[in-house]
Formats: C-alpha cells, sequence, structure tokens
C-alpha cells in the first residue's frame, strides 16, 4: 500500500533524479526520458512504501486455537533496497514461530510484515531482526526463526560483481535458540522440498 501522498515528496524526487540524468550527461528532454522523473518517484513513492509503518501492526489478526506447534510459511518473495547504494536486494524469506497457548496471525500477515519491513532502505540483517522483533512483540510465541536469503544487485552488478551469489541471514528466538533439536527440525523444514 503507498504511503499517503502528502508525505512523501513526489516533486522533489523528481528534480533529483533530472539532476542526475543531467549530471551523467544525458539530455532529459529527450523523447524516451521526459516522463522518467515521474515514472522514478513514483516508482520510489512504491518501494519505499514501508517507511513510516510498523511491521508489527500487520500482525493485527489472531485466532485462539489448539495448535500447538511450528507454523512456518516459506518462500516468500521479498524485493528491498540495499541503504548503501540504492540498488535492491532481492530474495525469499522463511518465517517460522512456535505459538504460546494457541495465539496465532493469519498466514497472509506475515509475509504482509514482511513486505513492510523490506519496502524501504534496509540492511539484510536488519530486514531479518525487524521481522523476528514484530512477531515477537506481537504474537508473544514461544520461539521464532526469521530466515532470508537474498542477492544484492552491488554485488552483482556492480563493484566485486559476483553474480550468483547471495547472503543468507537468520534471527533465531526462544525455544529455537535454547532447543538444538527444535532449532534443527525448523531448519530442516525450511530446507525440505515438500511441495503443495
Ligand atoms: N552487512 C551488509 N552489507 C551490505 C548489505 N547491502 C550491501 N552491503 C555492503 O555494504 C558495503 C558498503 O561498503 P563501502 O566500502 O562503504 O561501499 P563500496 O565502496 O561501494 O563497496 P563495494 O561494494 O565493496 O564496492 C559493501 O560491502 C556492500 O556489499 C547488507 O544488507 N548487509
Ligand atoms: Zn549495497
Amino acid at each position: 500500500m503507498p504511503r499517503r501522498a502528502e508525505e512523501f515528496d513526489l516533486d522533489r524526487i523528481k528534480r533529483a533524479v533530472l539532476d542526475i540524468l543531467e549530471a551523467v550527461g544525458e539530455d532529459p528532454r529527450r523523447e524516451g526520458l521526459v516522463d522518467t522523473p515521474r515514472r522514478v518517484a513514483e516508482a520510489y513513492q512504491e518501494l519505499f512504501s514501508g517507511l513510516g509503518r510498523d511491521p508489527a501492526d500487520e500482525l493485527s489478526v489472531f485466532f485462539e486455537t489448539d495448535h500447538d506447534e511450528v507454523v512456518l510459511v516459506k518462500d516468500i518473495p521479498f524485493y528491498s533496497m540495499c541503504e548503501h547504494h540504492l540498488l535492491p536486494f532481492h530474495g525469499r524469506a522463511h518465517v517460522a514461530y512456535l505459538p504460546r497457548n494457541g495465539r496465532i496471525t493469519g498466514l497472509s500477515k506475515l509475509a504482509r510484515a514482511v513486505e513492510v519491513a523490506s519496502r524501504r532502505p534496509q540492511l539484510q540483517e536488519r530486514l531479518t531482526v525487524q521481522i523476528a522483533d514484530a512477531i515477537e512483540e506481537r504474537l508473544n510465541p514461544r520461539g521464532v526463526v526469521v530466515v532470508i536469503e537474498a542477492e544484492h544487485l552491488c554485488m552483482t552488478m556492480r563493484g566485486i560483481q559476483k553474480p550468483g551469489s547471495y547472503a543468507v541471514t537468520s534471527a533465531v528466538r526462544g525455544l529455537f535458540r535454547e532447543n538444538v533439536a527444535s532449532r534443527q527440525e525448523v531448519f530442516a523444514l525450511i530446507r525440505s522440498d515438500l511441495r503443495p
């Protein structure tokens, strides 16, 4: 969901993009570029739409069940922007938690929390921790595991240029941190290729 227009200075971004185009030696008046500053501003509005929002607020729907086992949503695709280069990093998030007293949230809400935390200038490590924090804060579960695997375009299309390399980060909380067997079980589920 885009942020409210008044919080996002589209005109300022348009001016900045025009400056960049001129600074790299382009002609911003040529036909293909005339609307580019507006397009980029609107794209940034979407790419940074998680700014000023709390991923925990996405976890607003709760159900009480007698489900006491791990809940895992795997392969949640996400696109974020590396805060160092403002280039995309993208990949998949795997989010697992162990409910306490049967308190669970909607499955889609986990993906929504990933979305809000990723749509901002971000670090992969911080993204991982923010998702885990949100789940801890709102569900008070017995354990949380968040694993993120991502390709960073700042490492693949520029700089060190290592296409195919990707970074894996994890945040492990509660029982999954204390109990090796439980942790191994959830990591095995994340690795498994069980498909619907
Ligand atoms: N830990 C971490 N590092 C990141 C992430 N995204 C980008 N980076 C790194 O941030 C670092 C910034 O390093 P600098 O030396 O300041 O910038 P740079 O000269 O453009 O670095 P190079 O990419 O090595 O050319 C680089 O090593 C990037 O790979 C991330 O999500 N987490
Ligand atoms: Zn970067």
